[in-house]
């Protein structure tokens, strides 16, 4: 059997024999060809002489194509979006996203973000950050910066950062105006009382609504009272100032006298100190801020549509500038969950390894996991924007993600469970070179080359102890292609580990046709790595494969709790992972894809500094594995791989 060999004379050498021999018929097309098949022998030629130094095409990551994502200013053109602007269509656009700083923000503020700051975008106008940081008990410094950071990864730059307590005493002097207006008054009732002022159908409280016995105090006690409460003179819970609404008339709760300020003692505020003891509530602060901020389009979710009454009323009531209120639907993602106290208790109690953990839904999971920005945005404008709540499986969200990373990530072969195979009727020191294009589906992405040698990996599940018909991979008497290899492999015999049960080694030889004989084509291709040491061939890496969390579509009826719902095998690491050469290119030339959010040509983040693109921007298809990410804790000496997605959905939920 004639041996594919590298031995005698070059490569170059035989390209040009066949080029001259082919001299006098060429046509431009064979010209074309063979000049292109000379370069490659000469770039296969210092491959070979150099190892792992390839000859590098570096053309510049590509762009997300247009068939990938649809117009990404699709939702503020029509639909709902479009609706709202024609209700106020002001010259100048300001917008607000308005975050409470007590936790890390998920898929679900990402929507939030895309229609303030895109829709402030879309119209030329202005989108403020503002922290709405009305409650000292909750807030922490950690979230303000995780916030801005999740906002300049998405791409977003906010026109001023700002804070409701920067109002502060602006609000206290609207306080004091409304009560000298007769428009609120200082209740002592407790809670027990107020509830039962609400009345309603329990039989402890079935009875109409009525008013509390402060509401006719006169106004120079309640401004006497207000000023005494913020002076010290009442314990939280004793005290608070509540809005003189609609009587109690109306079926809207939010126009049942709502609190306006309530008295924190503890802990002090982190930008006002211990200056405050009582503090607005959202009700009181958020339509003043927008007003102060001369917001023209109040963008929130549908749970505020109650809120719209007192939010005008407020705003008339203490004669400020009124912004408008607009409500649409959240968005939900089933299979997971969302609210931060049970996030942090799967921190706590050590279910997941942070608030970052890829298998959650916040932001900062979704970044560490590889989802490009791009995706989210895509996914947030593919679903629309209308006042209906969406509810989405987590495998839409997959879907889409998969189909965005489909046109825009290079693709290598790795082998996450690999199995050792020995060609043996290859010499020990055989070095083919073979050339993998990193965008089959995108020739500008470039390519590389890699080495195939006598001692190659493949993964665990593409082999078979013994053959059969329906399974088109290796096994013992049967072939099977490697991809970019000419020709397959066929297996001649394998090793057993007795103690663990698990095949330790394949024998194989390479079938090369032998003179006149015609090549038949497998019927399956399998990715595997080659072992040349030379090359720096295979590159060991730790392989995480997240599988979801929980293994119902609504953890949170779960009984007892969504505790009861996790799923062992929500995490698989494969420690013993080998990629090929092309990784070190990959990893060279990331961002994958090269988008606004990651692109690290000096735009700025949230405070005017460089963007730096995170080690999750090396993104890549694993051909035939899924698609993959670098992991924040890859060191010099250990890269740590995160599945991003699988290239097709799971097959459903664990048992
Ligand atoms: N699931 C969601 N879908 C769309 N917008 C959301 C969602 N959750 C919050 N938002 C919006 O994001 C903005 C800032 O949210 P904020 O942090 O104050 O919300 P939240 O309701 O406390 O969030 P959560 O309790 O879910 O963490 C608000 O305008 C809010 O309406
Ligand atoms: N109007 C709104 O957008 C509400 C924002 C507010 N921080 C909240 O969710 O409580």
């Amino acid at each position: 059997m004639a041996e594919p060999s590298n031995e005698g004379s070059s490569m170059v050498d035989k390209v040009k024999e066949k080029v001259e021999d082919a001299l006098p018929t060429r046509s431009k097309k064979q010209e074309k060809k063979d000049k292109k098949a000379a370069e490659k022998a000469v770039k296969k030629e210092q491959y070979a002489k150099e190892g792992s130094a390839a000859p590098k095409k570096a053309p510049k990551a590509v762009s997300i194509e247009p068939t990938v994502v649809r117009d990404p200013d699709a939702m503020f053109k029509e639909g709902w979006l479009d609706e709202v602007r024609k209700e106020r269509p002001a010259k100048d656009v300001y917008t607000r996203f308005p975050p409470e700083p007590n936790g890390y923000l998920h898929i679900g503020h990402s929507k939030a973000i895309a229609v303030n700051f895109g829709f402030a975008r879309y119209h030329g106008g202005k989108c403020y950050l503002r922290f709405d940081d009305t409650n000292p008990e909750a807030e922490e410094e950690k979230f303000f910066s995780a916030i801005e950071d999740i906002i300049a990864w998405l791409g977003f730059k906010p026109y001023k950062i700002t804070y409701s307590s920067d109002n502060f005493d602006r609000l206290y002097d609207l306080a004091e105006k409304l009560i000298l207006r007769d428009g609120a008054y200082i209740c002592e009732c407790n809670d027990e009382q107020i509830k039962d002022q609400r009345g309603g159908t329990d039989e402890k409280n079935k009875h109409p609504r009525y008013a509390c016995k402060h509401r006719d105090r006169p106004v120079d006690e309640s401004l006497a009272e207000f000023r005494a409460m913020r002076d010290g003179k009442y314990k939280p819970k004793e005290a608070f100032l509540r809005m003189k609404q609609d009587d109690f008339k109306t079926g809207n709760p939010q126009m049942w006298d709502l609190a306006a300020y309530r008295i924190i003692d503890e802990p002090a505020h982190h930008r006002t100190g211990k200056k405050w003891r009582i503090y607005p509530t959202y009700d009181f602060t958020h339509c003043l801020c927008d007003s102060f901020e001369g917001i023209t389009h109040s963008l929130c979710t549908v749970e505020f549509i109650n809120s719209r009454e007192s939010y005008e009323w407020l705003c008339d009531a203490v004669e400020v500038y009124k912004p408008m209120q607009r409500e649409y639907g959240r968005l939900n993602l089933t299979g997971t969950i969302m609210s931060k106290r049970k996030i942090a208790r799967l921190v706590k109690e050590g279910k997941v390894f942070d608030w970052d953990d890829p298998r959650l839904y916040t932001l900062v999971a979704l970044r560490r996991r590889g989802v490009p920005p791009g995706a989210i945005l895509s996914f947030v404008n593919e679903l629309g924007v209308t006042t209906a709540r969406s509810n989405i499986q987590t495998v839409r969200f997959e879907s889409s993600v998969r189909k965005y990373l489909e046109m825009t990530v290079p693709r290598l072969m790795v082998v996450i469970d690999p199995i050792k195979v020995i060609i043996d009727n290859l010499p020990e020191d055989y070095v083919e070179e073979v050339e993998n294009t990193f965008g089959p589906k995108n020739v500008e992405m470039g390519s590389h080359m890699l080495p195939f040698t006598r001692t190659v990996y493949i993964e665990r599940d593409d082999f078979r102890e013994t053959a059969s018909k329906d399974f088109f991979r290796l096994a013992p008497g049967a072939s099977v292609g490697l991809l970019k290899v000419t020709y397959p492999i066929t297996c001649t015999s394998f090793k057993k580990d007795d103690a663990t049960g698990l095949v330790t080694e394949i024998r194989a030889t390479l079938d090369t046709p032998a003179e006149g004989e015609t090549f038949k084509k497998p019927k399956s291709y399998i990715h595997w790595v080659a072992e040349s040491p030379k090359h720096n061939s295979p590159v060991k890496v730790d392989a995480r494969v997240f599988n979801p969390l929980f293994k119902s579509e609504n953890p949170e009826t779960v009984e007892p709790d969504f505790m009861a719902d996790i799923r062992e095998d929500s995490l698989v690491t494969y420690s013993n992972a080998l990629a090929e050469v092309g990784l070190t290119e990959i990893q060279r030339r990331a961002p994958w894809p090269e988008e606004a959010g990651e692109a690290n040509d000096g735009a700025e983040g949230a405070h005017g500094e460089v963007k730096k693109p995170g080690p999750e921007s090396v993104r890549f298809q694993a051909m035939r594995v899924g698609y993959f990410c670098m992991d924040k804790e890859t060191t010099a000496d250990k890269i740590i791989l995160n599945r991003i997605v699988g290239l097709k959905e799971d097959s459903g939920k664990a048992a």
